[in-house]
């Protein structure tokens, strides 16, 4: 193996990004939240990037892996799941828990005790000081509990596995892996992945209910409040103007669904023609979202994930003619054989943070192909490394017929320079070799600084906590 290609470091830098007070099923954003930024460095000096969750949970499974890469080769990417430990609940007693294993994740959600912060060369440290709070992953609920089975079918990005974590892991490692090859080859990824089939990718303008300001001391900015169909109309057309976005997603399951059916329709008649979608997040019964689909009919591209779970979404299916999409039950290659079997929907999110890397995504988009399942792209919030990952895989995607999610245009911080520009609501696909990103390494390091000294609650993301702090009366919404 030529010595340029092996992995000589391996840095993490957690951080804190600036969010804006967006609603959800599950509470609002906190005012920071946590990714982890991951550079892994060649004995040719090349660095490779990559993003995922910065949840504590996430970092305790990062660390023994980023020890154990020194000496790989940056092209045994399909190597990562077997160091990351994935599958691992199932072999683990075989092995007995080899060196490579990681961190183990606690039953109760919680994480293995982290050892204190090392700084390495003076650069930002690769260790997250041990947490004052139990963690859950980010977007699920915080009594939610990790486990190797697998519960809490509620959490924004559906069923929560020790795998699910450690694929998110593994995902920024990959990118990180393909980023370095792709740079010493002079190719960019989606050459690694196969090649290009469009030279831009869509994205979809992300419409969220949300509060003017976050509640105290937070980050501000001059959106407003969106509180009711005249307020996400305001910001539908701000997009619109900014980004040229010709789909727009609307997040419900904030209001009375009765509301949201008036934005979907509000936004039909500001912009006629174009693609909408709603998102409740699981928030509604089967009869309320039997309600939404036929008032709706005649204007969804899809309704994403109007209730919960694989069986209530067939029961839908199986008594509208509304497309379902999903990112919450159909997000494991195991859920998939119940899922397609049950006709429970008719488009897959891809996200190649939880499916466990891009190579794991075209994996997927080859299964819907086979099925004849669509394809769209979910997102969380995200920096540019992850929307650079996202653009080069969704360009490999022949079968990628939906505009992506994106939250990026919600974050005003980004560790890369220049910020990616949307025209028309598009991305161009970069040629450049790698991910075609560049580092800034002043931002990386003040955003690792504010996750060194914000308040230790907010390096796990917690909407619901985030919420009962100034409502504390506040529910879980249920329709
Ligand atoms: O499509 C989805 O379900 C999401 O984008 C989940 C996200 O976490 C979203 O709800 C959010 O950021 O509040
Ligand atoms: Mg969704």
């Amino acid at each position: 193996m030529d010595s340029m290609l092996i992995i000589d470091e391996v840095r993490l830098t957690p951080i804190l990004i600036s969010d804006p007070p967006l609603l959800n099923v599950q509470g609002v954003h906190q005012p920071y939240t946590p990714r982890l930024i991951v550079e892994v460095i060649t004995r040719a000096g090349t660095t490779g990037l990559g993003e995922t969750y910065g949840d504590r949970v996430y970092l305790d499974l990062a660390r023994p892996l980023a020890d154990t890469l020194p000496g790989h080769p940056v092209t045994d990417v399909n190597a990562l799941f077997e160091l990351a430990g994935v599958g691992r609940a199932a072999a683990g007693e075989r092995d007995g828990g080899s060196s490579l294993s990681p961190a183990p994740v606690a039953r109760d959600g919680g994480s293995s005790p982290a050892p204190a912060p090392v700084a390495r060369d003076g650069r930002p440290s690769s260790s997250p000081a041990a947490g004052e709070r139990d963690a859950g992953a980010s977007s699920a609920p915080p009594h939610a509990p990790v486990t190797e089975a697998g519960v809490d079918a509620a959490g924004l990005r559906g069923v929560r596995t020790a795998d699910k974590l450690r694929l998110s892991v593994v995902s920024a490692f990959e990118t990180a892996c393909l980023d370095a090859l792709g740079k010493t080859l002079g190719l960019p990824v989606h050459a690694l992945l196969g090649g290009k089939v469009r030279d831009s990718v869509e994205y979809s303008a992300y419409l969220f209910h949300r509060w003017a300001a976050h509640p105290g001391d937070g980050p501000t900015d001059d959106w407003g409040a969106a509180l009711d169909p005249a307020g996400v109309v305001a910001q539908a057309r701000r997009f619109d103007r900014l980004h040229g976005f010709r789909s727009f997603k609307l997040k419900g399951g904030v209001f009375p669904p009765e509301q949201e059916i008036a934005t979907i329709r509000a936004l039909a008649e500001a912009f006629p023609g174009r693609p909408l979608r709603l998102d409740p997040n699981g928030a509604w019964s089967v009869d309320t979202s039997l309600a939404v689909a036929h008032e709706l009919r005649d204007v969804l591209e899809y309704l994403e994930d109007p209730a919960s779970g694989t069986d209530a979404m067939a029961e839908i299916a199986a008594r509208t003619d509304v497309p379902l999409a999903t990112n919450m039950c159909v997000t494991t290659f195991e859920e998939i054989p119940e899922a397609f079997a049950k006709d429970a929907v008719r488009i897959v999110l891809c996200d190649h943070h939880y499916w466990g890397g891009l190579h794991r995504t075209r994996e997927l988009a080859a299964l819907c192909r086979t099925y004849g399942i669509g394809l769209s792209m979910h997102s969380n919030t995200h920096l540019g490394i992850s929307l650079a990952a996202m653009t080069q895989v969704a360009a490999t995607l022949p079968e990628l017929h939906h505009a992506c999610d994106t939250h990026y245009p919600w974050q005003t911080e980004d560790v890369v320079t220049p910020r990616p520009v949307f025209r028309a609501g598009r991305l161009p696909v970069s040629d450049a070799p790698g991910l075609g990103v560049q580092l800034d390494r002043r931002a990386l390091a003040a955003l690792h600084r504010r996750w060194l000294t914000a308040d230790v609650a907010l390096r796990d993301r917690d909407d619901t906590s985030t919420i009962l702090s100034t409502h504390p009366t506040w529910t879980p919404p249920h329709w």
